[in-house]
């Protein structure tokens, strides 16, 4: 396989504990996995082998890249996320995890989920809205599983309830490879007036 260089040097990804019913989903886990392999790029997830999760991570284990799994301690049992590849890190509870696979990554990648990974992918929206982080989000919308979701922030948007400028913050493509090469090019819009709160306020909040 030719290798691409990325200025990313580890991505964290969002994902279903569940496979989904469609094998494009599947397929989609591991597309992400081969596109990070061949650019170099290590991952950072929410540990575990359950469905997506499992896959993405397998992928870019066996690819050769670092795979480094954020666990909080009470779902660190093997029968509860399954045996995880690469390095474990275990942390205190659900928010310390999310903030650490923040802390860790450079980029975000969604690929289709249920709660778990809208509230992850939200929570990242939100933290670059507010210019806690500058990073880039990217939703991997396969099959247009997340039409609706699109659809619904639109909404929003018309609406008066998420600025034109804060709907920019979401990157969305129907394949692995557009959408990484659609966060590599994307650039933050600088808010002033939110610029101040930086890293050091999510450190305060999970302390
Ligand atoms: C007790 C139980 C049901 C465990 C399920 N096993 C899990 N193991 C590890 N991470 C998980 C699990 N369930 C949800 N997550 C977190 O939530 C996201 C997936 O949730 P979901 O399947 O989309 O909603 C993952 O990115 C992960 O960070």
């Amino acid at each position: 396989m030719e290798e691409t260089k990325s200025k990313f040097k580890r991505i964290c990804v969002f994902c279903g504990s569940s496979s989904g019913k469609k094998a494009s989903y599947q397929e989609a886990a591991v597309e992400v996995a081969k596109e990070l392999v061949e650019r170099r790029i290590d991952l950072v997830y929410g540990g575990g082998s359950l469905g997506l999760m499992g896959l993405v991570s397998q992928a870019v284990h066996d690819g050769g890249r670092h795979v480094l799994g954020v666990i909080p301690r009470s779902l660190m049992p093997r029968e509860v996320t399954g045996e995880p590849v690469g390095e474990v890190r275990a942390v205190s509870d659900m928010h310390q995890r999310k903030a650490e696979m923040a802390r860790q990554a450079d980029a975000f990648i969604a690929l289709p989920g249920g709660y778990g990974t809208l509230e992850e992918l939200l929570e990242v929206i939100t933290w670059a809205q507010l210019n806690i982080h500058h990073k880039p989000v990217g939703l991997l919308n396969v099959d247009g599983f997340y039409n609706s979701l699109l659809s619904f922030i639109d909404k929003a948007v018309d609406e008066g309830f998420i600025s034109p400028a804060a709907r920019r913050i979401i990157v969305s493509a129907p394949t692995a490879k557009q959408l990484v090469r659609q966060l590599e090019d994307y650039v933050p819009e600088y808010d002033e007036i939110t610029a101040k709160l930086v890293w050091e306020e999510v450190d305060r909040l999970t302390a």
